[in-house]
């Protein structure tokens, strides 16, 4: 499991003081269906915090309201200190805030080191000269490799795509969203379709790579005893509002999650 060390000896201010987003009273309607009933909540670039609830919750709506996927009905989001409630996708993605997809957006006709190469270079805007570049721009060639060194994805460095394992899918589209150097990342359901024994290298290798890069990162998770291991924090929801927020014992054990998400079953 990846935990952040904390200094507590150190008094120096980091970022981590501020949160880097923030969500007030954000509120999502579909008609007359409230998806996201007035969710406020604080996230910082330090931590890990896994989202649970129910299907239905508003888990995918929430998270979509943070990326900019669904504008927003009602509600602020402040992102490292600036209000972002109206800004388009792409202008939070460059801010920082990335939300990797559920179904990796990846292209196969490309090899593994392309892809991340891509992404790379998407960050610098120069991906329209992607095919001219690739050879030879050492920059990103190096930095591509770092990526690649971080997820542990050397070995399928030369692969195409179209065959790869579900998981080394998964930790490939991460590591394109990490190629654009978030400040924080949303992760919907990073271990869906991926076979039990390979979840927890899933999710083993991207949060060390948060932790390493101190990225924060926010992640959707049906199953508990991974967001057990991984949480430095759970944030349970419940018909669009926050039902608790807290450590992950204390939201396990409490007696509304178990009422309400536990028994019900995520
Ligand atoms: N585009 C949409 N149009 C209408 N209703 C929607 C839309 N997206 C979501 N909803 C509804 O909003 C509510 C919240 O859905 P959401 O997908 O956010 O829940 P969730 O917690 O992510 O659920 P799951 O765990 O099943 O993915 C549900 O009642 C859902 O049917």
């Amino acid at each position: 499991m990846s935990t952040r060390e904390t200094d507590s000896t150190s008094t120096t201010q980091n970022a981590s003081t501020e949160p880097i987003l923030r969500t007030e009273n954000v509120r999502k309607e579909f008609g007359n269906l409230v998806a996201v009933d007035g969710v406020s909540l604080e996230f910082y670039d330090d931590e890990i915090v896994g989202i649970i609830g129910p299907n239905g919750a508003g888990k995918t709506t929430y998270t979509n309201l943070i990326s900019g996927a669904l504008s927003l009905t009602d509600g602020t989001i402040v992102f490292d200190g600036d209000d972002i409630s109206d800004l388009r996708k792409y202008k939070r993605v460059r801010r920082g805030l990335v939300r990797s997809f559920q179904i990796p957006q990846i292209y196969d006709e490309l090899t593994v080191f392309e892809n991340v190469q891509s992404s790379v270079l998407s960050r610098k805007q120069e991906n329209n000269r992607l095919f001219s570049l690739t050879h030879r721009d050492t920059a990103s060639i190096e930095e591509t490799e770092r990526l690649l060194e971080m997820f542990n994805l050397e070995s399928h460095a030369d692969e195409h795509t179209e065959h790869l394992p579900h998981g080394v899918r998964k930790i490939l589209d991460v590591a394109m969203s990490f190629a654009l150097r978030p400040k924080l990342m949303v992760l919907d359901e990073p271990t869906s379709g991926v076979g039990s024994r390979e979840k927890n290298a899933v999710m083993e290798t991207i949060t060390d790579a948060a932790v390493e890069r101190n990225i924060g990162l926010i992640f959707i998770e049906h199953d508990m005893e991974l967001i057990r291991s991984y949480s430095d924090r759970i944030v349970a929801l419940h018909e669009g509002r926050v039902l608790d927020d807290d450590d992950p014992a204390a939201v396990m054990n409490s007696e509304a999650v178990n009422q309400f998400i536990l028994e019900g079953g995520v």
